[in-house]
């Protein structure tokens, strides 16, 4: 599947409408750290999260630490950037709503 590459103005109008993602320093990646109540509540996110990304063809950079997640997310094979990440992103803004 192709990969949409965003340009900066793009990018800026894609973080509008995610819940709290910053981009890197960079500029090649953007992130976000989900805070949850316990270790299993984490987990199950991590768990829906893990779905999504295999159909999505897309996969996170994240840790785990407890009850928290720290996630980082840029398309690999580009070193920059795409549609991909932001697809990934919402996918993960919903479940993190979607959690009880
Ligand atoms: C072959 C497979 O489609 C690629 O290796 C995919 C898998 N998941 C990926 N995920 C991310 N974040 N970046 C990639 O470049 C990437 N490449």
């Amino acid at each position: 599947m192709a990969y949409r590459l965003l340009d900066p103005a793009a990018v800026e109008r894609e973080l509008t409408v995610l819940d709290g993602w910053v981009l890197s320093a960079d500029g090649k990646a953007i992130g976000r750290d989900f805070a949850f109540r316990s270790f299993i509540e984490a987990f199950a996110f991590m768990t829906r999260c893990a779905l999504v990304a295999e159909k999505l063809d897309h996969h996170p950079d994240w840790s785990n630490s407890y009850s928290k997640v720290q996630v980082s997310l840029t398309t690999h094979v580009v070193k920059a950037l795409t549609d991909r990440d932001f697809k990934l992103a919402s996918a993960m803004d919903a479940a993190f709503r979607g959690r009880d």
